[in-house]
C-alpha cells in the first residue's frame, strides 16, 4: 500500500483492504520527490510520520516502509519509466512529470517488498489505471486492487491536500462532488460528453472555484474521449483549484 503519508480515513480504508486479501499488510509513506514539478507542493506537503505510524498499526498495517530520499534514490541513478497510454492526458497533460515518477516509485516499491497484491484509491483513478497498465506490459507480478473514495459528510473526497484549505475554501471544495454527480445524472440522457464537460466546468466557476484544470467524461475502461453522448461505461473526472490548492476527484458514469 503506497502513499505520501499525512494519512487519514481513506488510506485507512486502503490499509483494511489489504487486510482482508493478506496476511501480511505493508504500507510505505514515501513523498516522492521525482513525481513533483519544481514549482508544486513538494516541500510544504503535509509530514506527520509518527501519528501515520500509529493510525496504520491502528488500521492492521504489519510494517511501515519509510525510506529517505537517498536511500530511495541513490546518486547515479539514471533509469525512467514512460507509460503512455492512459498517462498521456488529464493528469499527465497538467502535471507533466507525475506519472513517470509515480510509475519510477511504485516499481521500486514493488521490487523491493515484492507483494502479491496492491491497493490503491478510485480517488487518483487515473493513477489506478496507469498502474494496471505499467504492471501489464512490464509483466509485474502484482494484483493492482482498486478501492473506492472515502469523502467527508458533504461528499468531499479525503485527501492530505484538503489541509491547506481555509474554512471558506472547505465550503467551495464540498461542491465539487455534486457537481461531478450532475454531470454523471446528464450523460443517460443523451447530451454529448463535450456539453456535460462545458456545463460542469462553469458550475465549478460558479461555485467558487478559482481556474478549472479540466472536467472530462472518458470511457471508463481506458479513458479515451467520446465522441458525442456517452454511450459506454464512463467516468467523470476533475481537477480544479481554490486558491493555492489543487483538487480531484471523479466518480463513475452508468452507461
Ligand atoms: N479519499 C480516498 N479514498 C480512497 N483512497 C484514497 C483517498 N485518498 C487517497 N487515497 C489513496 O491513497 C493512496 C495514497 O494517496 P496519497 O498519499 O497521495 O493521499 P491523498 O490524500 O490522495 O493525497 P494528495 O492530497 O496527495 O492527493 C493512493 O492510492 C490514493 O488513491
Ligand atoms: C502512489 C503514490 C504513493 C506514489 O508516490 C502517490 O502517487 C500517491 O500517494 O497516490
Ligand atoms: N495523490 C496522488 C499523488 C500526487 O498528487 O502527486
Amino acid at each position: 500500500m503506497p502513499t505520501m503519508g499525512a494519512l487519514h480515513e481513506g488510506h485507512l480504508g486502503l490499509v483494511r483492504e489489504a487486510a482482508q486479501r493478506a496476511d501480511r499488510v505493508i504500507a510505505s509513506v514515501f513523498v516522492n520527490p521525482t513525481q513533483f514539478a519544481a514549482h508544486e507542493d513538494l516541500g510544504s506537503y503535509p509530514r506527520q510520520e509518527a501519528r501515520d505510524a500509529e493510525l496504520l498499526a491502528g488500521a492492521g498495517c504489519h510494517l511501515l516502509f519509510a525510506p529517505s530520499v537517498d536511500e530511495m534514490y541513490p546518486a547515479g541513478a539514471t533509469t525512467t519509466i514512460s507509460v503512455g497510454g492512459p498517462a498521456e492526458d488529464l493528469e499527465g497533460a497538467f502535471r507533466p512529470q507525475m506519472f513517470g515518477g509515480v510509475a519510477l516509485v511504485v516499481s521500486k516499491l514493488f521490487n523491493q517488498v515484492q507483494p502479491d497484491v496492491a491497493v490503491f484509491g478510485e480517488k487518483d483513478f487515473q493513477q489506478l489505471m496507469v498502474v494496471r497498465r505499467m504492471v501489464r506490459d512490464l509483466d509485474i507480478p502484482v494484483e493492482i486492487v482498486g478501492n473506492p473514495t472515502e469523502r467527508d459528510g458533504y461528499g468531499l473526497a479525503l485527501s492530505s491536500r484538503n489541509a491547506y484549505l481555509s474554512e471558506a475554501e472547505l465550503e467551495v471544495a464540498r461542491q465539487l462532488n455534486g457537481v461531478l454527480a450532475e454531470g454523471a445524472a446528464k450523460a443517460g440522457t443523451g447530451v454529448s460528453a463535450a456539453v456535460i464537460e462545458r456545463e460542469a466546468e462553469a458550475a465549478l466557476l460558479g461555485a467558487g472555484f478559482d481556474s478549472i484544470d479540466y472536467v472530462a467524461v472518458r470511457d471508463a475502461s481506458d479513458l479515451s474521449a467520446f465522441e458525442g453522448p456517452v454511450d459506454r461505461p464512463a467516468r467523470i473526472l476533475a481537477a480544479a483549484r481554490i486558491g493555492k490548492t489543487r483538487l480531484i476527484d471523479n466518480m463513475a458514469v452508468p452507461a
